[in-house]
């Protein structure tokens, strides 16, 4: 139970209801390395909340073999006790005292530490006698994140959870994870529309589109993917000929450019020669470049 889950989808397919219209995942596969933090990325309706939980097991696909710590989780209590799902809807008893959902946790989740999660909840501001309901949408987001936190569950997963925390809790709660997840290791997801913050937190990166997967690699394998110029126009014009160009901004002379792949340590003197200053590409920026190329590459293909 202490070793960290590893988590795999392979070939998923999900239909909601009777199965007609577009699939939520389309043939989805990626795999999540145990040990790491990864982040799930997709734009609305992607199929992130969907894969997720497949994973935590609240539904099973309709084809396709989803896979935590080696075994189908469905149904697995074995398998399900080590994976912690936290939702921005919270999935706690809103009329009953914080005291009672911390209690239910603390009997299901066999690595749970009671004293972090009261240090938590005194950290959060949040008194453990007051019902879920009588919190502000954030203090409710942000009991959802204590407890996925103090359950240290080896297969720790965040989606969306903390989306009504205000930007100093939000930080707050980013330093508490990679903290704790330092202390004791474990396998965690985080699903977010905040990529700028929390890429940071990334070893790993998956993005979906449309339900299917176009990219599972390690983070700076995907920073890797392009290159940023920025430097005098006609400078950068000449660097980027005969290149793919990602995404391209001008502002009086001035232009910043995002070129596909990487460039030889002599086009890097060359430009440096040039005025031309050369980037790293952050998450945010690839993950808008490959999402809305998909996009254009979908609608060529009608
Ligand atoms: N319970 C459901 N019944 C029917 N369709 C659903 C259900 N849940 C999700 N869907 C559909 O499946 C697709 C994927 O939804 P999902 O919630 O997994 O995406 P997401 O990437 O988490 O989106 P968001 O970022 O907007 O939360 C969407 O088209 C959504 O409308």
């Amino acid at each position: 139970m202490n070793t960290p889950y590893g988590a795999e989808l392979s070939d998923v397919t999900v239909r909601y209801g009777r199965g007609k219209g577009d699939a939520a995942l389309d043939g989805a596969s990626f795999t999540v390395r145990p040990g790491t933090i990864t982040g799930l990325l997709g734009r609305n309706g992607a199929g992130k909340s969907t894969a997720l939980a497949l994973l935590a097991s609240f539904r099973r696909p309709t084809s396709g073999t989803v896979r935590v710590d080696g075994a189908d989780p469905f149904e697995n209590a074995a398998v399900m006790a080590g994976v912690q799902l936290v939702r921005e809807s919270g999935d706690v008893v809103g009329d009953s005292p914080v005291n009672d959902t911390i209690g239910y946790y603390s009997g299901v989740r066999p690595l749970w530490d009671a004293d972090y999660a009261k240090a938590l909840l005194d950290q959060f501001g949040i008194d453990p006698k007051k019902t879920p309901d009588a919190l502000s949408r954030g203090k409710q987001s942000a009991l959802g994140c204590i407890i996925g936190l103090a359950s240290r569950a080896p297969l720790t997963v965040f989606d969306e959870s903390y989306l009504g925390m205000d930007a100093p809790s939000r930080y707050a709660f980013y330093d508490a994870l990679l903290e704790d997840y330092t202390q004791h290791p474990r396998t965690i997801i985080v699903s977010s529309h905040l990529i700028d913050e929390v890429e940071r937190l990334f070893e790993d990166v998956i993005v979906l589109h449309h339900g299917r997967t176009v990219v599972s690699e390690t983070a700076d394998a995907l920073r890797d993917r392009a290159v940023s110029l920025v430097g005098p126009t006609s400078a950068v014009s000449k660097l980027a000929d005969g290149r793919h160009t990602l995404a391209t901004r001008s502002l009086g002379g001035t232009t910043q450019l995002t070129l596909e792949g990487g460039l030889d340590p002599e086009d890097v003197a060359r430009a440096r020669d040039a005025g031309v200053e050369v980037g790293r590409v952050s998450v945010q920026d690839l993950f808008i470049h490959l999402t809305q190329e998909s996009e254009t590459l979908k609608e060529d293909a009608r």
